[in-house]
């Protein structure tokens, strides 16, 4: 049978596009759909939009510590409505460098809601589309739990973008990457944060002194935390929105804005799965193999919209490996567990390999961890008291590094270059003989003993 496109693409987030421009390296014939913007999740409503805002908020945060360094007071005033659309200005030039790049490799851009029709053909809002190879890149969407009064008052990640101006009083539900990002945020802008997760601590997943020293440091901040709690109920009332609390401490908060960030389900709906046969996991991701393969031999999906890792440096290598396969040869396969990883908040957390506590379920008691916490040399200039963490956890048998966590600035730079060695399988003796760089943070890592 004679298919329109070689490679067919759902979604044109970062997954999308990695998997179209590496199949257009081969020469082949390639499409892409897109219901909304060009880029997706992490260019219109995540990482990038995410990104200007903590930049805009470090200003805050220096200024405080200006006055310590000999600077004289000064009032500034901050425009959010005039910086949320410079950030929009940004991101429509990346939409239209996305296009430019498209158009100048020959990938066909086809705007609309795509559906399957059957394993091979697609519909775009009345067009069929016809492909010998599809990848589904369909992303995810932020979720708000439905069964909570008034949950129509809250609202997610994506409208936090587009506020018309800053809150006064924010609740945050949610203490995972989301919201500790926005409530470190939204703290320095001056916002009255308080942070909620159900778990006892925020950054499940994360080592539990990263966990612990992150939220000493929002608490430090003015952030106010309350672990083992969600919201049961919003209500509209005469002073703002009322958030009814259920957990450890029940009680209620009064706010003008409630952001629910309690995790993000794959893009799945209206997509026709069922009349390609690709069938779903137990959590409603779609179900694939180590290769991003579905159940159907030439149909794969990659990045949000499977149950792996949510990060747009997942979505593209997922997405580049998936066209080189199917156009050339396999890419090695990614280790899930040495996805280096950070959450963009102030003090910052970076972490790659496994944690103390994974490390223990797997090595027992030959995991040895070196730790050390100081107050960088920046602070000590001010009066504020900050604190930087760093961990490494290693199998002593072995001597090998099985994972980095750090607490504080430029973790995650330090953490990005450190992921390199540790992928190597470096050992902690081997670490111990470099030599760092005086004075600087990052130093502290060739110092654990
Ligand atoms: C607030 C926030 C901050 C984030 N910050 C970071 C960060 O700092 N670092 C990081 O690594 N990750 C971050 N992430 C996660 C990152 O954005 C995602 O992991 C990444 O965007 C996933 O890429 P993707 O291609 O799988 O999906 P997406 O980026 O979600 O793209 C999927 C695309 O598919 C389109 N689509 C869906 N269904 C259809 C259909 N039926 N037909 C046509 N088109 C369709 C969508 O419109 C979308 O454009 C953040 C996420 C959020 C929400
Ligand atoms: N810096 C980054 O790389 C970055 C930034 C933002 C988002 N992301 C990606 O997006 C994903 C989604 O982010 P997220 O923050 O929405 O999810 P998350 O899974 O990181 O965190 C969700 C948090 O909500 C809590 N929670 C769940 N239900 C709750 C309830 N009913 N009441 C109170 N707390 C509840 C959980 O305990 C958890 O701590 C992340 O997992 C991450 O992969 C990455």
């Amino acid at each position: 049978m004679a298919f329109d496109y070689d490679l067919f693409i759902i979604g044109a987030g970062p997954g999308g596009v990695a998997a179209a421009r590496q199949a257009k390296t081969y020469g082949v014939r390639v499409g892409i759909a897109e219901r909304e913007a060009i880029g997706g999740t992490c260019v219109n409503r995540g990482c990038i939009p995410k990104k200007f805002i903590v930049y805009a908020a470090d200003f805050a945060l220096h200024d405080r510590a200006a006055a310590s360094y000999g600077w004289s007071k000064c009032d500034r005033y901050f425009d959010w409505s005039d910086f949320i659309a410079s950030v929009h200005q940004q991101i429509e030039q990346r939409r239209q460098s996305f296009l430019n790049k498209f158009q100048q490799a020959g990938i066909d851009v086809i705007r609309g809601q795509a559906t399957f029709i059957d394993p091979h053909t697609v519909d775009i809002d009345g067009r069929k589309i016809t492909a010998d190879k599809i990848i589904i890149a369909v992303g995810g969407k932020s979720i708000k739990p439905s069964k909570i009064p008034g949950i129509e008052y809250a609202i997610t990640s994506r409208q936090m973008f587009e506020l018309p101006q800053l809150p006064r009083q924010l609740a945050i539900v949610g203490g995972g990457y989301i919201g500790v990002e926005f409530s470190s945020m939204m703290n320095a802008f001056g916002v009255e944060v308080t942070l909620m997760d159900r778990d006892e601590t925020i950054l499940s997943g994360f080592d539990d002194d990263v966990r612990t020293a992150v939220q000493q440091g929002l608490n430090q901040r003015g952030i106010q935390f309350l672990g083992n709690t969600t919201a049961k109920e919003i209500k509209q009332g005469a002073t703002g929105l009322q958030v009814v609390l259920e957990g450890d401490d029940p009680q209620f908060v009064t706010v003008d804005t409630v952001l629910f960030a309690t995790g993000r389900s794959p893009n799945t709906e209206n997509l026709g799965l069922e009349n390609a046969g690709v069938e779903l996991d137990e959590k409603g991701a779609i179900a694939v193999d180590a290769d991003s393969r579905t159940n159907q031999a030439h149909i794969f999906a990659v990045g949000d919209c499977t149950n792996r890792k949510q990060l747009t440096p997942v979505a593209r290598t997922e997405g580049r490996a998936v066209a080189r396969m199917i156009f050339d040869q396999r890419s090695p396969q990614i280790d899930y567990t040495l996805v280096p990883t950070a959450v963009v908040a102030r003090p910052e957390a970076a972490a790659v390999g496994l944690t103390e506590a994974q490390a223990r379920e797997q090595f027992g008691d030959a995991v040895q961890c070196y730790c050390t916490q100081f107050e960088p040399l920046f602070y000590s200039m001010t009066d504020r008291s900050e604190q930087a963490m760093m961990k490494l956890v290693v199998d002593r048998r072995s001597d090998r590094v099985l994972g980095a966590h750090m607490v504080g600035e430029n973790a995650a730079e330090i953490i990005q270059s450190l992921a390199v060695s540790i992928q190597k399988g470096i050992a902690k003796q081997d670490i111990d003989a470099n030599l760092g760089i005086h004075p600087t943070t990052g130093e502290e890592f060739f110092l654990l003993d």
